[in-house]
């Protein structure tokens, strides 16, 4: 059920943003960014809780041997991908590890960017829903596009094969399920000039909920 867009809560305005693998979350977040709104990146803080000396790296390395870490003691990324994403004991198991530092940390980052004094403030997430992580947020952002668009995206921009991009899809949730829980939606299957007049229309809206005039 849509969220009232002027009930926000003291701290000011929170947009979540969410979508499946390479639906264009970044280039959402991109596009926000040259309106001058600043974000949260989950991947990201995801990255920064398993950086060495963090204890989430070593609970890891208990729970899934060394061989998930490389030769400098990093967490071998792939490696660790390669068995979460084939085995969905293990992916909880991680999960476990990593998702409530994960929302503690993001928790964190939002804070000082609203202290900052933005008009508003994205938390971009692949997995908001999933985790309860929608709770954070006033409003949820869905960027749609359909699932051969999304393994396409993939396999032209990293590594990950289709057989592992499916894998990665079927781990998230289904996209009929992400739509019937947004607020707003953002068709992200044309192209970026497609995707900037959303966004220019959107932060218009999310402007005028925040009790802020239009961009000058
Ligand atoms: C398994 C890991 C090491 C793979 O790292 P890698 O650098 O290869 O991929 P990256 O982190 O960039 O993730 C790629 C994409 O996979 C998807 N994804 C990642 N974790 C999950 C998950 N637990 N469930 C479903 N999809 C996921 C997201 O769409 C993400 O954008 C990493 O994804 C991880 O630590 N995942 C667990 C933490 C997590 O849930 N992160 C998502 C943000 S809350
Ligand atoms: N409208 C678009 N037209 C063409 N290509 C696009 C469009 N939007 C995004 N892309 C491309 O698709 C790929 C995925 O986009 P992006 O990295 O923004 O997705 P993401 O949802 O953040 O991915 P991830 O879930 O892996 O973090 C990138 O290579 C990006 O350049």
């Amino acid at each position: 059920m849509a969220k009232n867009l002027s009930a926000t809560r003291e701290t000011g305005l929170i947009i979540g943003v969410t979508g499946g693998i390479a639906s264009g979350k970044s280039t959402v977040a991109r596009a926000f960014a040259a309106h001058g709104i600043p974000w949260v990146d989950a991947d990201e803080v995801a990255r920064e809780i398993v950086a060495p000396g963090e204890p989430a790296l070593a609970e890891i390395a208990e729970g899934f041997g060394r061989e998930v870490l490389a030769d400098d003691g990093r967490l071998d990324r792939r490696a660790l991908r390669e068995i979460v994403f084939t085995d969905s004991k293990a992916r909880r198991q991680l999960e476990e590890i990593t998702h409530p530092r994960i929302r503690e940390r993001l928790a964190a980052h939002l804070k000082r960017l609203q202290a900052q004094g933005a008009p508003y403030v994205l938390l971009v997430s692949p997995l908001l829903f999933e985790t309860g992580q929608d709770a954070m947020v006033d409003r949820c952002l869905v960027i749609d596009v359909p699932e051969a668009t999304q393994i396409a995206r993939t396999a032209a921009r990293d590594t990950v094969d289709e057989t592992q991009a499916r894998a990665i899809i079927a781990a998230q949730m289904p996209r009929a399920e992400r739509l019937a829980r947004a607020d707003d939606v953002i068709d992200n299957s044309v192209d970026e000039a497609h995707l900037a007049a959303q966004v220019a229309a959107l932060d218009r809206q999310y402007r005028a909920a925040a009790g802020l005039p239009p961009e000058s």
